[in-house]
């Protein structure tokens, strides 16, 4: 047996309220870590709030998430765990919405979302430049108080996974699960076994259905665990997030938060067996022996 916890949450941000949203990050890592999980993951845009509109295009909105990220890694946050945190980030002229995944007090790497919402309610490219360059890694210089602050010049910044000694861990950014051609797919062919999905999802009718149909036609062939962070009640727009945080192993749902709490800070966690992938994994390399990964 080779164990895993991962952690997962709903949390109710605010639009702007960078004290409130840090706030219940931090419970949020207290939580997880008091359980022992090694993997945090929070919802989209969490720092900033999902529903800052027009603020995204401030820059004080943008340095403002910065600082929040600086204050919890020059915290003991981040000790032994994986943490994604959901925020907005410049690169060059652009803007994008990305997870920045952390651990030890370091920013490990960058993913910017790649595929925007931009139907419904969801207007993500009014804000956001949807990062192409699929077959890069580049390098990214962090704001020089930042890296001041950290004792870290640059991070990797795109499309990417992390490599550990016994898995491999990759974000999946909310809206890219359902696209014709998501993410997780070609991650999972290339060894990727934990995706990390930080989404900013309002309650609709069936919705939830939806979501779960996609976590589990992610993993039910492939294998690996799925783990879904969501927003759960207002955050000063006219949207209710529903949260549900999820987690899903192998096509089945093993854990699953709250819809319509009104609880701030949720929860989830999940145990996995890393050997429970291996299995279902080789069934499929072995099954087509002219099957070649990219
Ligand atoms: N934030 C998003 O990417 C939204 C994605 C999707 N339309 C949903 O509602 O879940």
């Amino acid at each position: 047996m080779r164990l895993l916890k991962v952690a997962t949450c709903n949390l109710n941000q605010w639009a702007m309220d960078f004290d409130c949203n840090l706030k219940n990050i931090k419970e949020s890592i207290v939580e997880a870590k008091e359980v022992g999980a090694v993997i945090r993951l929070g919802p989209e845009l969490e720092i900033t709030g999902y529903g800052c509109e027009d603020h995204f295009l401030e820059l004080d909105t943008i340095n403002h998430a910065w600082e929040c990220l600086k204050d919890i890694l020059l915290g003991d946050w981040t000790d032994g765990i994986l943490c994604s945190f959901g925020m907005p980030v410049i690169k060059g002229s652009e803007r994008y919405n990305c997870q920045v995944l952390c651990l030890n007090r370091k920013i490990i790497m960058i993913r910017p979302k790649m595929w925007l919402a931009n139907d419904g309610n969801y207007r993500e490219l009014r804000w956001f430049t949807a990062w192409k360059q699929k077959d890069q890694l580049v390098d990214f210089q962090l704001p020089y108080e930042i890296s001041k602050a950290l004792q870290q010049k640059s991070v990797p910044f795109g499309y990417g996974f992390i490599q550990f000694l016994d898995t491999a861990v990759a974000a999946e950014v909310c809206e890219e699960l359902f696209t014709p051609s998501p993410p997780h797919a070609e991650l999972a062919l290339n060894g990727v076994e934990v995706f990390m999905n930080a989404s900013g999802s309002h309650h609709q009718l069936r919705k939830l259905d939806v979501r779960l149909r996609a976590f589990i036609g992610a993993t039910h062939t492939r294998g690996g665990v799925y783990v879904y962070s969501n927003h759960q009640g207002c955050d000063g727009g006219r949207l209710y997030y529903d949260g549900c945080a999820s987690v899903v192993v192998n096509g089945d749902l093993v854990a699953q938060g709250s819809q319509f709490s009104l609880r701030d800070v949720e929860v989830v966690v999940a145990q996995i067996d890393l050997e429970a992938f291996d299995f279902n994994f080789n069934l499929h390399f072995h099954r087509d022996t002219n099957f070649v990964a990219v």
